[in-house]
C-alpha cells in the first residue's frame, strides 16, 4: 500500500450536552498514497464527525490522527493554519466560494495566505485551470456559473497548492445527474493524475463506486469495507449489497 498519508488510531467523539452522545467509538483506519476511499453509512451513522476530525475542524474526545506522520491537534492555532493550507484540500456540498470574488480570485485565495509569488500563482492557476476545464470561466464572478461549474472552481481551489489528502463531504449533494458525472470524473482524473489521496463521505453509492475502497460506518464504528476491482458497475452492486445488510436510515436515493 505504500505509505500512510492518514493514520487513525482508537478514534473516539463524545458531544457533550444534556445529553452525551458518542458519536464515534473507536475507529481504527489507514489510508495509504494515492488511495481513493469512500465513507458511507445510515445517515446519523457518524461520517461527517469522522471527517472533520480528520479535517482538523473537530477534536477527537479519544484517540489519534497522523497526516503525513504529523499530529495536527498539536500544533498551535498559527501551525495548524499553515498545515492545513499546505496538506489539506476541502471539497464541500455547498461549494463554500465567496460569492463577490471571481472564479480566479476564488481559486488563488489560498495561496495568497501563503503570500506566493505571482510568477508562481499564475502558474498553477494556469495548469490546475486546465487541467479542470474551467479556463473560460475565470474572469466571472461566482453568481454567474452554473453548481456543476462551482464545484469545478472549489475543486480547483481544494487542489492548486497539491496537498497530500483531499477531504470531500458529500461534494455532489448539490449537483444534477451530468454535473454528478462530470465531478466524479474529476476526482478520478486527480486521484489518478495529480496522484492526490481522496477520502469523500457520500450516501450516493453510484458516486462512491468511482473510489477503490469504501469503508461502512455504522453506530460510529467500522462495520465493513469492500474494495473495488476493475468493473465499477460490479462495484456498484456490491456497495448495494452492503447497504441492504446495513439496514436502517439510509437517504432516499
Ligand atoms: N455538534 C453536535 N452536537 C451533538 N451531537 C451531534 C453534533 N454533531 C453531530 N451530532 C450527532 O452525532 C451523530 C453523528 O452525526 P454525523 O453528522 O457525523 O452523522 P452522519 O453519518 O454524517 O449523518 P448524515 O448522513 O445524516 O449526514 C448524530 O447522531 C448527530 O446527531
Amino acid at each position: 500500500m505504500g505509505n500512510s498519508i492518514l493514520q487513525v488510531t482508537n478514534l473516539q467523539k463524545e458531544y457533550i450536552g444534556e445529553i452525551t452522545y458518542k458519536a464515534l467509538n473507536g475507529i481504527d483506519f489507514q489510508l495509504g498514497e494515492n488511495e481513493f476511499v469512500a465513507v458511507m453509512g445510515p445517515s446519523g451513522s457518524g461520517k461527517t464527525t469522522f471527517l472533520n476530525s480528520v479535517s482538523t475542524i473537530d477534536r477527537p474526545t479519544i484517540g489519534e490522527i497522523l497526516i503525513n506522520g504529523r499530529n495536527p491537534y498539536s500544533l498551535d492555532d498559527e501551525e495548524l493554519a499553515k498545515f492545513r493550507r499546505s496538506e489539506l484540500g476541502f471539497v464541500f456540498q455547498d461549494f463554500n466560494l465567496v460569492h463577490t470574488l471571481t472564479v480566479k480570485e476564488n481559486i488563488l485565495l489560498p495561496l495568497t495566505l501563503d503570500s506566493l509569488p505571482a510568477d508562481k500563482m499564475q502558474q498553477r492557476l494556469q495548469h490546475v485551470s486546465q487541467f479542470l476545464g474551467i479556463e473560460e470561466l475565470l474572469s466571472k464572478r461566482i453568481y454567474e456559473i452554473s453548481g456543476g461549474q462551482k464545484q469545478r472552481v472549489a475543486i480547483a481551489r481544494a487542489v492548486i497548492h497539491e496537498p497530500s489528502l483531499l477531504l470531500a463531504d458529500e461534494p455532489t449533494g448539490n449537483l444534477d445527474s451530468k454535473a454528478v458525472n462530470d465531478v466524479m470524473n474529476l476526482f478520478s482524473s486527480i486521484h489518478t493524475e495529480l496522484k492526490t489521496s481522496i477520502l469523500m463521505v457520500t450516501h450516493d453509492p453510484y458516486v462512491a463506486s468511482f473510489a477503490n475502497r469504501i469503508i461502512f460506518i455504522k453506530d460510529g464504528k467500522l462495520y465493513n469495507e469492500i474494495h473495488r476491482g476493475h468493473n465499477r458497475k460490479q462495484f456498484y452492486q456490491e456497495i448495494m449489497d452492503t447497504l441492504a445488510f446495513l439496514g436502517g436510515g439510509q437517504h432516499e436515493l
